[in-house]
């Protein structure tokens, strides 16, 4: 029976892929026994001139452009170091707490210039979370780091648009929380700073990539905040997280393995565009809806999921977060509800850009003027 099911989710992955490709680009190539060896990059850019100019039209050759350069990153505070301080010094170097901003935007700005908004702010974003960008057009560099006076890194730097699937999860004190593809722990420790988690449990199937986890959290976590936020890392199989811990969590972030679509243009090792992993690439999106599914059913009915990739696939993104969400209504008759994240867009639009037309979800493209992403992230509430 489960066989069957995955086999449809499947089908209905694959008629959404082709549905996408025009049927000129619907020729399988054959490749002679002799054919040279194309760098794997080069075999991600083909791959993503066919799909992407399709899926994103006249926005294409903008994106590609921004994600063959330079991109930008942003420093998360670290809020267990002196945490005034090191604000202090990076507002010194003429960055500027985006979070922040983005906050007395919200709650500040009345919509239609006339009623105020509800306060976002307030409510739905993941608190304390400080992270600071260089301006829009701005191309300076942060930094490396350094061990700040109590004997933590003072900053993480990570791409800045890596905090959206954080601050839309929406910690709230006292929360249990599962962040079940968690290396090398960018994410992680955003969950940590936000002083909400009552229990964290970061998994990742990867010993070796835990293991960079676990050395992240030692840099920059004291040993008695690890503690008080019951810090657990395990290296499980993710998709197996619904049978092991169902309707446990008040939170979980299902940050899953994607074609990295940055990396996979600029890194030869470990690219995923390698023909050694055709097949593995294509089963992504079946992997990614085991992940999500399991990270839906280890949320209590009442909890919230953020699903988040670093790719610009339709496939991996809205497909797979509609996929699911039909899966886990005919098989476990569990609702589940998208929520609507179209704020984000107001509010973070001095800092990132968004593609417009999402069905579901949010999607930050890269831009020459902020060059950050590319980061699709979707909330969901589990009803029942
Ligand atoms: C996009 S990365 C996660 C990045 C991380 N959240 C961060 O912010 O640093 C995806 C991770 O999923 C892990 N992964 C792949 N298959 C998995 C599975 N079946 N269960 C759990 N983790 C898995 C990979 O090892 C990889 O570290």
């Amino acid at each position: 029976m489960a066989a069957v099911v995955v086999r449809r989710i499947w089908d209905v992955l694959k008629r959404a892929h082709f549905a996408t490709i025009p049927r000129r680009h619907r020729h399988k190539k054959k490749w002679a026994a002799t054919e040279p060896k194309f760098p794997a990059t080069q075999l991600a850019l083909q791959n993503f001139d066919m799909t992407y100019s399709v899926q994103f039209g006249d926005l294409w050759p903008s994106i590609r452009v921004s994600l063959l350069s330079e991109q930008k990153y942003g420093a998360l505070v670290n809020n267990f170091a002196a945490w005034d301080h090191v604000s202090g010094e990076l507002e010194q170097l003429r960055a500027r707490d985006f979070v922040k901003e983005a906050i007395s935007h919200g709650e500040l700005e009345p919509e239609g210039g006339q009623t105020p908004t509800p306060t976002p702010a307030s409510g739905a974003y993941s608190p304390n979370l400080r992270c600071f960008t260089f301006a829009r057009g701005d191309v300076s560099r942060f930094p490396p780091a350094r061990l700040g006076s109590l004997g933590v890194m003072d900053y993480y730097l990570m791409d800045a648009a890596s905090l959206l699937p954080v601050l839309a999860l929406g910690l709230q004190p006292g929360d249990t929380v599962l962040d079940l593809c968690a290396a090398p722990g960018g994410k992680t420790l955003a969950l940590l700073q936000t002083g909400c988690c009552r229990n964290l449990a970061a998994n990742d199937v990867s010993t070796s990539r835990t293991g960079r986890l676990q050395r992240v959290l030692h840099s920059y976590v004291p040993q008695d905040i690890r503690d008080r936020n019951r810090v657990r890392v395990t290296s499980w199989d993710g998709r197996k997280w619904g049978e092991l811990e169902g309707d446990t969590y008040d939170r979980v972030l299902v940050d899953v393995p994607c074609t990295t679509d940055r990396h996979s243009l600029h890194e030869e090792e470990n690219n995923i565009f390698q023909r050694s992993r055709k097949k593995e690439r294509q089963m992504l999106p079946m992997l990614q809806v085991q992940l999500l599914a399991a990270g839906l059913l280890a949320t209590k009915p009442g909890g919230h999921v953020v699903y988040s990739t670093c790719s610009l696939s339709h496939l991996q993104n809205e497909y797979v977060v509609q996929g699911t969400i039909e899966f886990l209504a005919n098989q476990y008759s569990i609702k589940v509800q998208v929520e609507d994240l179209t704020h984000f867009r107001k509010l973070f639009m001095d800092t990132f850009s968004f593609f417009p037309s999402c069905q579901v979800g949010e999607l930050v493209i890269p831009n020459l003027l902020a060059n950050f992403g590319p980061m699709y992230f979707c909330k969901m509430c589990r009803l029942t």
